[in-house]
């Protein structure tokens, strides 16, 4: 069987590429020591800079579609629910914490991640967008004592990109991976992978939350991203030494973006998930909800 390495892609104007790797070394300059560095550099300088251009807000983060933003949380929050349910309501005296890396206005964080974690941290590369995030979810100036009614709280804002970012050891519940993953090189998806998985406590999971490509891969040449196929993520995954849980597909999504598949990964050889609970033993659900910031649509 062909690996989706070496399966053909195109750009989002149709023009074709005969692989990922040829597609890597002319976007990123892969394989070409003389330009490699440079090349890698420019591609994130690129994309983040198409983000410092996007207006700061639920529309900018989603393209135009900040009207999906309610039923993509609705179906994200069903997800987690299902795949860490028991978890979430047995903590003891643990505090529950997520990451929501590539957080944009923090639209993740506050309608769906402090509504289940006591503490939410976030990373974001695009300055304006983490200070957006921070005045959002109600943060001081520097980031601390972001508190909710709750209890719940946004507690630190990293201004970093993915590629250069390590958590700290064992802190992380859940670590939220949606739809920045795309700006990420082959090499650099595993590789944030690999040391993210330390920042997760025992049994904790990575959710990763993102478009798909019908099959190979399509080059944004406008954000400077690649989305991938479903078989490119089993690849990439494999390769990180990460286990796939579940998978599912978004269902309620506008016919013509791209289909949308939420991954629940943790490391190989680690426990087995924790049991889904019924809806009804939910009982943190209405307590929280009251005690949070509305949710944005
Ligand atoms: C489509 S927006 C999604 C934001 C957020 N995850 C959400 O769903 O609301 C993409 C985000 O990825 C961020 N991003 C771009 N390059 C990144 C990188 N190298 N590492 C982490 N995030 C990045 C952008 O700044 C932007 O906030």
């Amino acid at each position: 069987m062909i690996s989706p390495i070496d399966e053909p892609g195109t750009d989002n104007a149709g023009n074709p590429y005969t692989s990922a790797k040829e597609m890597w070394r002319l976007e990123a300059g892969e394989g070409d020591e003389a330009k490699e560095k440079q090349k890698k550099e420019e591609w994130y300088r690129n994309g983040v800079a198409y983000w410092e251009n996007v207006e700061a807000s639920v529309d900018g983060v989603l393209g135009g579609y900040g009207h999906v933003s309610s039923v993509d949380i609705a179906e994200s929050e069903a997800f987690l629910k299902e795949t860490y349910g028991a978890r979430l309501v047995e903590t003891g005296d643990q505090p529950l914490r997520a990451l929501d890396c590539g957080a944009g206005v923090g639209r993740i964080s506050k309608n769906l991640l402090l509504k289940h974690f006591h503490k939410v941290d976030l990373l974001e590369p695009a300055r304006h967008f983490l200070d957006a995030a921070r005045v959002s979810l109600s943060a001081g100036p520097s980031g601390e004592g972001a508190e909710g009614t709750s209890g719940h709280r946004a507690v630190n804002f990293f201004y970093q990109g993915a590629q250069e970012f390590t958590p700290e050891a064992g802190r992380y519940d859940v670590i939220w991976v949606q739809w920045f993953i795309g700006h990420l090189t082959d090499q650099d998806f595993v590789n944030f992978f690999q040391r993210a998985k330390d920042g997760l406590k025992p049994g904790g999971i990575f959710i990763l939350k993102e478009n798909t490509a019908h099959s190979g891969f399509v080059v944004d040449k406008e954000d400077h991203s690649i989305t991938r196929s479903h078989p490119y993520f089993l690849d990439l995954f494999k390769r990180a030494g990460m286990q796939v849980h579940r998978t599912k597909l978004q269902n309620s999504f506008p016919k013509e973006l791209f289909k949308v598949r939420m991954y629940a990964v943790s490391p190989e050889g680690g426990p087995p998930l924790p049991a889904p609970l019924p809806k009804k033993q939910y009982s943190t659900r209405q307590k929280s909800r009251a005690n949070l910031p509305g949710r944005i649509s």
